[in-house]
């Protein structure tokens, strides 16, 4: 096959970092191999995500949004992904709406830039039954206790779209996020995986959170784990409808009413530079 050189973006939302692909004008097959190939930090171009920008067949989004884990997996959402996505199509041209509804594997979400530079994503009602995150149990709990050999744990399941375990820590710079998150990571009880938070709550408005993402591994932020965790610690009436998310690679605002409504997260997108890759 011939070689073809391809454009991208570098990106990040808190550190999580992007490669961000226009596949409306330029022709692009991604396959799992050639993304692990591109996401490799000493010899591709090295990222947690890599992004793809589609046409949407249908007047009920803008865009097509498609996010590939640095492993080559496709996923359903990708919640700094989707800030990221906004700056890029309007940056790029692609559109001139500041909110832009966009359809991704789960569903349709909706990304609006604000006048102060952030993002604000409506990112969808959490799903909460077993069967919808997925996660093999016979009926809903707050809390799930899992034995995992010689420990068990215990965490709250939440679907943002994509599968979110969240665990309660003392001390998140203390927590086994490596260790416990990769033996969670691929439980057989999540027949699709899942990502791992570790939340440890400050005070009803503010908590600190370290994520081991699926398919990647710790991240410095994760979106749709920020989401996942307020809405975790909201049903265990700990947190307030507002709060702060302090993870490694910075802050995140939530904001969650309750059970069937949606959860709006507000951060940074932030473009790095524009590359070509030749594959
Ligand atoms: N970094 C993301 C989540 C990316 C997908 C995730 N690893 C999964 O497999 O579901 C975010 O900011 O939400």
């Amino acid at each position: 096959m011939l070689a073809q050189s391809i454009r991208f973006t570098k990106m990040h939302g808190l550190g999580n970092d992007f490669a961000v692909f226009d596949a409306i004008n330029q022709p692009l097959d991604f396959n799992e191999q050639l993304v692990r190939q591109l996401a490799d930090r000493h010899e591709g171009i090295g990222f947690d995500q890599l992004l793809l920008v589609e046409p949407h067949a249908g007047d009920d989004a803008d865009f097509r949004y498609r996010i590939f884990n640095a492993d080559g997996s496709e996923v359903e959402h990708c919640g700094n992904g989707a800030r990221c996505f906004a700056r890029f199509v309007y940056e790029q041209g692609l559109t001139q709406k500041t909110r832009i509804p966009v359809m991704t594997e789960s569903g349709r979400i909706v990304l609006e830039l604000t006048a102060d530079g952030q993002v604000t994503v409506n990112m969808g009602i959490p799903r909460l039954e077993p069967a919808e995150i997925p996660f093999i149990f016979q009926a809903r709990q707050m809390l799930y206790t899992v034995d995992l050999g010689q420990d068990a744990v215990q965490f709250a399941a939440v679907s943002m779209g994509n599968p979110h375990a969240v665990l309660q820590v003392a001390d998140t710079q203390a927590a086994p996020v490596e260790s416990l998150g990769a033996s969670l990571e691929s439980h057989p009880l999540f027949p699709k995986r899942v990502n791992v938070g570790f939340m440890q709550v400050i005070n009803p408005q503010q908590i600190r959170l370290r994520v081991f993402e699926r398919g990647t591994g710790e991240t410095r932020a994760c979106g749709t784990g920020a989401c996942a965790a307020v809405v975790a610690g909201r049903l265990q009436g700990l947190l307030a409808e507002q709060v702060q998310v302090d993870l490694p690679g910075g802050r995140l605002q939530i904001a969650w009413q309750g059970e069937g409504q949606p959860v709006y997260m507000t951060g940074p997108a932030t473009t790095v530079y524009t590359g070509t890759v030749t594959v």
